[in-house]
């Protein structure tokens, strides 16, 4: 072997078999396998890999190189795979041998490998990858219980011209909005509002919500007489959970009120100098569009705010209002306006429905016409039934999803998931044109490693900064990111950037799952399922809007098949994709190529081991990358770590799927490219030792300690919150003072 160069240099962690000279070798050491053994002991619940399977293989203590019966290999020629069973392959594999690979060391993957990567590299073979496709577990047949989907249809042919609006505004619609027709909500809940009356709208994500009740808001501020001043102060407030959906809701009040130039919008949303908020407030903003934390804030402490003239308010997203335990500053926020105006008309806005929406709307609307989008019998239907009937309506809990969604699932080990989210990534953005892809994950510091990692390792992107002999081009693949880390600047710019290219990616976190509207969306990755059916929905609807096509990937592990049938009974329907078919677009990439093939595999054409190859070769430059430099490996951890963190914290309801017990330490690693479980991870209260020893108990005490609904809720509402209430202030500082040590709220 070692005349042959041909990696007798191999670390501890290579078990990848290498095809040389017509033999399969595993460099696979017997310390190593006993260490692997040991680990594999460690796994837990179903996720853990099957028993491995015993190999005819033999280990020479004297060598590392393990050398296969000549039969075996013959065997294994024989029994080459056809395409169409490869996922059982994949997953489970019949033959004994490791099939032939051999990978080439990669210019790249040496660009970002340590000083002892680089030596190990040179004119060896230096992938490091302990195997993607052992010991995985298996991929159960997904069972899709028959749904009988709502659908909604979107548009009408009623145009805006029919309804009494004043000229200027219709003039508006046509030439800055270039919208005529009204959509399905629109068309029943314009009249209504225009009529004075309180309105409830449940109606599918992106159907034109917004539009339904900014278009009467506008037509009846302007009708004010004597005209609305600024002097006057709010006239309107608009609630809305997040600060990206403020901005947005400000843009669209705004366009609408440009023939008004009297009419002064405003927003307040955390993140912003409470002082220069104080300051506009104080001039006069006559629509006020604020999150429900930072509008309690201005009322509690700055006392800028006041609500004697307000005659309309809107509760947008009242759902997610909820949802992030906003119901305390929506209550204070209802007592302040009772006190100051008792004459107002009261919009409530949802895609979904839900108990705590119609509760919320008892105590907020009077005697409200409710519009829902019936489609079951491709009827509408304007319902004028109190909302407590709505339950009853056949609404419940079942959510319309935009027909044109095409919904898929794809179900993944957890070892593969990252090189098949690249491999998803890279086929659509660098072989397909105009992908606009947004891709959810648990966590801020998940989406930072993410975006770290893809805009350094995957090719045809340099964040953001591609140059090409011909000049400057648009990178092919560029990633942004979003999420409740950044700073409002931050956050702001990456909205406006994601919203105005024509490909991309959006790597963030539930903080852009709702309301908002980033236009020509084509796919929606959610690479960590969501807590709730109800955010599976508005996650999906970032894309498919207003009639578009769109479409969406779920990403589930063996163990967490059951969501399928769970989204099911909420008539929530999905094909599969299998994972060998995303994994197979790498073949359309040559720069994850092996060096060399096996002849007997070409001449099956598309193979199984190619494919296996160039994943490894991909998760090697992961792998490399991560392993590259202290920080690097840190933010590894730290993802994984809260990773790990949020997957404690999914509801109860859903623990039967999503139970961190079910989840393998090692193979969750190596999705976050770390090639070992690392030792000691501190997760919330507790540790999780990789040890041998009381290592279950152990996660239970931390899991216990952290998987309260209480920190789930904290988490949650940190992304949205002003970030200013004082109860929460005062809390952390005691916190912080106490154990000295930064608070606990976590942001996602
Ligand atoms: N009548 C219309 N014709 C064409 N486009 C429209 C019409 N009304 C609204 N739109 C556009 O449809 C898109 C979606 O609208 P909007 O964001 O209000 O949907 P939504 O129902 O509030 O969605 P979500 O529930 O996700 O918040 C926007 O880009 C908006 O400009």
């Amino acid at each position: 072997m070692a005349e042959d160069g041909l990696m007798l240099n191999i670390t501890e962690n290579l078990d990848v078999p290498v095809f040389y000279k017509n033999k399969s070798f595993s460099f696979k050491t017997a310390d190593k396998w006993k260490e692997k053994k040991a680990r594999k002991r460690k796994a837990i619940g179903d996720d853990a890999p099957p028993p491995k399977q015993k190999t005819h293989v033999t280990t020479s203590p004297q060598s590392t190189v393990k050398m296969p019966k000549k039969k075996e290999i013959i065997k294994q020629q024989e029994e080459e795979p056809s395409p169409k069973i490869m996922s059982e392959i994949l997953t489970k594999p019949k033959v004994k041998v490791i099939p032939e690979v051999k990978v080439a060391p990669k210019q790249q993957a040496s660009a970002h490998m340590t000083g002892r990567d680089k030596r190990e590299g040179e004119g060896h073979c230096s992938v490091k990858t302990s195997s993607l496709f052992k010991n995985n577990p298996l991929i159960p047949d997904i069972q899709r219980p028959e749904v009988n989907p709502l659908n909604e249809e979107v548009f009408t042919s009623n145009l805006f011209s029919e309804l009494d609006l004043h000229p200027h505004l219709l003039a508006t619609l046509t030439n800055v909005l270039k919208i005529t027709s009204m959509t399905s909500v629109q068309e029943q809940a314009i009249p209504a509002l225009l009529n004075g009356r309180d309105t409830v709208i449940r109606s599918q994500t992106g159907s034109g919500k917004t539009l339904a009740y900014g278009i009467p808001l506008v037509q009846f501020l302007q009708a004010l007489q004597p005209k609305v001043q600024r002097s006057d102060g709010p006239l309107a407030v608009v609630l809305v959970p997040t600060r990206e959906l403020a901005l947005q809701s400000f843009e669209i009040i705004q366009k609408l009120l440009k023939p008004f130039m009297w009419i002064v919008p405003g927003i307040l949303m955390g993140g912003e100098k409470r002082k220069s908020e104080k300051a506009r407030l104080r001039k006069g903003i006559n629509i006020l569009i604020s999150t429900p934390g930072r509008l309690v804030d201005h009322i509690n402490n700055t006392k800028s705010v006041s609500f004697k003239s307000v005659k309309w308010l809107v509760l947008d997203e009242a759902d997610r209002i909820l949802d992030l335990g906003f119901e305390k500053d929506v209550s204070s926020i209802l007592n302040a306006l009772n006190t100051s105006c008792q004459q107002r008309q009261n919009v409530l806005l949802s895609a979904t429905w839900t108990e705590g929406v119609i509760k919320l709307a008892d105590v907020s609307m009077r005697d409200p016409v409710t519009v829902q989008v019936f489609t079951k019998s491709s009827k509408h239907e304007e319902d004028t039934e109190q909302p407590q009937n709505l339950l009853s309506t056949g609404g419940s809990e079942s959510f319309a999803i935009p027909e044109q969604l095409k919904q898929h699932v794809v179900i993944v080990p957890s070892k593969l998931r990252l090189v098949t989210l690249a491999a998803f990534i890279m086929e659509k953005c660098k072989h397909e044109k105009n992908q606009k892809i947004i891709v959810f994950a648990s966590s801020c510091e998940v989406v930072k490693f993410l975006f770290t990692l893809l805009t350094n390792v995957l090719r045809g992107c340099t964040d953001g900064q591609e140059t090409s002999s011909i000049g400057l081009q648009p990178p092919l693949m560029d990633f942004t990111k979003l999420h409740g880390s950044m700073n409002q600047q931050e956050r702001t710019e990456a909205f406006l950037k994601f919203s105005q290219v024509k490909s991309g990616i959006l790597l963030c976190t539930d903080v852009a799952a709702r309301g908002l509207d980033l236009p020509q969306v084509t796919w929606i990755i959610q690479y960590t399922a969501p807590a709730s059916h109800t955010e599976y929905v508005h996650r999906v609807g970032r894309t498919a809007r207003i009639g578009t096509q769109g479409s969406s990937l779920l990403f589930l592990a063996p163990s967490e098949v059951e969501y399928v049938s769970v989204l099911a009974s909420h008539n929530i329907t999905m094909e599969e994709i299998k994972m060998e078919t995303v994994l197979a677009s790498l073949l359309l990439d040559d720069h994850y190529k092996g060096r060399k093939v096996a002849s007997h595999k070409k001449s099956h054409g598309v193979t199984q081991g190619e494919v296996r190859v160039r994943a490894t070769v991909l998760q090697t430059e992961f792998e490399n990358f991560v392993h590259s430099n202290e920080e690097n490996t840190q933010e590894a951890k730290l993802a994984l770590q809260s990773f790990l963190r949020a997957y404690a914290t999914y509801p109860a309801t859903l623990k039967h799927v999503f139970h961190i017990k079910k989840l393998h330490l090692g193979h969750t690693a190596k999705s976050f490219g770390l090639r070992d479980a690392p030792q000691n991870l501190s997760i919330g209260h507790g540790r999780i030792r990789d040890g041998k020893s009381k290592q279950q108990q152990e996660r239970k005490r931390a899991f216990k300690a952290m998987g309260s609904e209480k920190s789930v809720a904290n988490i949650l509402r940190s992304e949205y919150s002003s970030g200013m209430e004082p109860g929460l202030i005062k809390k952390t500082q005691k916190k912080k003072k106490s154990h000295n040590r930064p608070g606990r709220r976590r942001k996602m």
